[in-house]
């Protein structure tokens, strides 16, 4: 292949990485208009270097009449997380979609590589729409979270750097590099946990307060007007001390004097 030949050949994986990346992109602004929160942080993309394609061609062994089969990545992009726990959630929706399909995945995250290397790959098939018709093109998508990100980049520059001749000292602080990057992740992950808590609590709170104050108002509606005023005062006090405990004993009272006013009964005194 000359010059020109390539530049077609790559062409559909071209395509492909800026589609992908204005997908996930749009996917990341629409779920930010959907929800509070985004499983995604940041996308990126490249179409791997001609030199590179053929060194690693040479390294797997693939016949140059077969490069669209057995390299899966010359198209690419990268999908990067805050928490480890948005993986698999990006993982689903890229599952789900109906515009590519996925080949296989490799989960790098509980099997990570000798290096210390830890992200999730999925290899999919995409159908591009070009000029002369559809293609069917293999491309890579990386999730991984903003640590492991961080730790592969610099460990890329350092390979590339020293080739094949990583020192083993390098090396191997480059794994405990990586050992802290994921404790940094576990210990983002359960400080995700505190703050999901945290809102489900408030949200838990405020739920009980408004159905304090709806039940407290039916009281009216009852004629029940001295046992209102009562539980209104008590509220208050409730509110003060923040006491949830005892907004939800109170608002069982109230709905328990609603219901057997409702009956007709008698209201026991507040
Ligand atoms: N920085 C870094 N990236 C890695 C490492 N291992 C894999 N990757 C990335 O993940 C891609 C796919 O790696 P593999 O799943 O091992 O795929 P492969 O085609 O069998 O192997 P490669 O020849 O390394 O591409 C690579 O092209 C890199 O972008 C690693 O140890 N360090
Ligand atoms: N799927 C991807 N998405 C975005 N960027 C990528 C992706 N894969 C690799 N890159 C980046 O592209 C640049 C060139 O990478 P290149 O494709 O030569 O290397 P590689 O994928 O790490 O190596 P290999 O030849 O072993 O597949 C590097 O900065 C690399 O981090």
């Amino acid at each position: 292949m000359d010059g020109r030949d390539w530049a077609t050949f790559l062409l559909p994986y071209e395509q492909t990485v800026e589609e992908l990346k204005v997908k996930f992109k749009t996917m990341r602004s629409e779920l930010k208009k959907r929800e509070e929160y985004t499983p995604i942080e940041f996308v990126t993309g490249r179409v791997k270097r001609l030199s590179s394609i053929l060194e690693k061609a040479k390294r797997l062994n693939v016949k140059m009449e077969d490069l669209e089969q057995g390299i899966e990545d010359i198209a690419g992009i990268r999908i990067m997380c805050q928490f480890v726990e948005d993986i698999r959630r990006v993982a689903e929706y890229i599952r789900a979609r109906k515009d590519l399909e996925v080949v296989y995945e490799k989960d790098y995250i509980t099997n990570y590589k000798e290096s210390g290397y830890r992200s999730f790959h999925m290899i999919i098939r995409y159908p591009v729409q070009t000029a002369l018709g559809q293609k069917i093109v293999l491309a890579e998508i990386q999730i991984r979270t903003l640590a492991m990100n961080f730790w592969a980049t610099i460990e890329h520059s350092l390979n590339y750097k020293y080739r094949e001749s990583l020192p083993d000292e390098i090396r191997l602080r480059l794994k405990t590099a990586a050992e802290a990057a994921s404790i940094l992740d576990s210990e983002m992950s359960s400080i995700r946990e505190e703050i999901l808590d945290a809102q489900r609590t408030f949200e838990d709170n405020s739920n009980t307060t408004t159905q304090v104050l709806q039940a407290i108002h039916q009281l009216y509606f009852y004629h029940l007007v001295n046992e209102a005023i009562r539980c209104q005062e008590e509220f208050n006090v409730i509110w003060q001390r923040q006491d949830m405990v005892a907004m939800k004993v109170l608002l069982e009272r109230v709905r328990g004097m609603i219901s057997r006013a409702k009956k007709g009964e008698n209201t026991d005194g507040v």
